[in-house]
């Protein structure tokens, strides 16, 4: 499945994540020699939500959440019969997530999440910096100067803003930022240029596997960080390399919800021991 194209393999058949999902998500993740895959999902049973997700990066580390897994999961499970309604939950390590699909002709297409509150507090986050909020921090890395914003979505993120996105060296910097001793535990690391206070283009490149089309956190964390600073509005649309997501950030609840789609592309067997 995906979202925007940031792909996963979704497995709805273990009781819990085996000991060996780390070797699984690298073989089965591997674009060459596997499946191909930003990461391996796994559906579980919930004794609190009407599913339960967790959700191992390509490289076999686990990610505490991830916004597009949680929009795949949530169709899989309606598309599925799972659960079978239409606002339902879905429990990952980061809390409980209240989802809200769209369905047409029997199957979900948009899925609307309440992705919580962001985390600002940077020990929370975490990020190196003794800081209530970490708001355009200076870093530098191999000899470059940037400004980053830190806010965690359960998952850590550093959002840095940048002249032109679409055309920034996310290969080049991604990586030495995401493992930037600023940051305990590393980090997805986005590059956002403001189109307009309701608009922005984001690139990223997430821990655990590299430039990916599409980061639904991620998003969420571009327009808290782009409203904090005062680049952006609160509700803004964020074009992906793989699409466009809506983000909105209540003022309301503090919580921050995003829409956009998902998608099944194929079902298959995976016969490597
Ligand atoms: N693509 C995701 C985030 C996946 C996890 C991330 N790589 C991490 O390690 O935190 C999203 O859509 O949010």
């Amino acid at each position: 499945m995906n979202g925007l194209g940031n792909d996963f393999i979704i497995v709805a058949h273990f009781e819990s994540v085996p000991d060996y999902a780390p070797q699984m998500a690298r073989a089965m993740c591997d674009r060459h020699f596997g499946i191909g895959g930003d990461g391996l999902v796994f559906i579980l049973p919930s004794e609190k939500a009407d599913v339960r997700m967790r959700i191992i990066n390509a490289d076999g580390s686990e990610a505490e959440q991830c916004g597009n897994a949680v929009r795949c999961v949530a169709k899989y499970a309606y598309d599925h019969k799972l659960s079978f309604r239409e606002a339902l939950t879905v429990e990952t390590m980061a809390g409980i997530q209240h989802v809200w699909l769209t369905i047409e002709e029997g199957k979900a297409t948009q899925v609307k999440v309440d992705m919580g509150a962001p985390i600002l507090r940077g020990e929370a986050i975490p990020v190196a910096v003794n800081a209530e909020n970490v708001v355009d921090h200076p870093i530098e890395a191999d000899g470059a100067a940037f400004a980053f914003t830190g806010v965690s979505m359960g998952n850590p993120h550093a959002v840095i803003f940048v002249e032109d996105a679409p055309r920034f060296e996310v290969e080049k910097w991604g990586p030495v930022l995401e493992k930037h001793s600023l940051f305990p535990n590393k980090a997805n690391v986005e590059f956002v240029s403001v189109i307009s206070p309701t608009e922005v283009e984001m690139r990223v490149w997430e821990r655990g596997c590299g430039q990916t089309y599409a980061c639904g956190t991620g998003a969420c964390a571009t327009v808290v960080a782009g409203a904090l600073t005062g680049r952006i509005e609160r509700r803004a649309l964020v074009h992906l390399k793989g699409g466009d997501l809506e983000i909105e950030w209540s003022e309301t609840d503090n919580r921050v919800y995003m829409t956009g789609p998902a998608e099944e592309v194929f079902a298959g067997r995976w016969h490597k021991a």
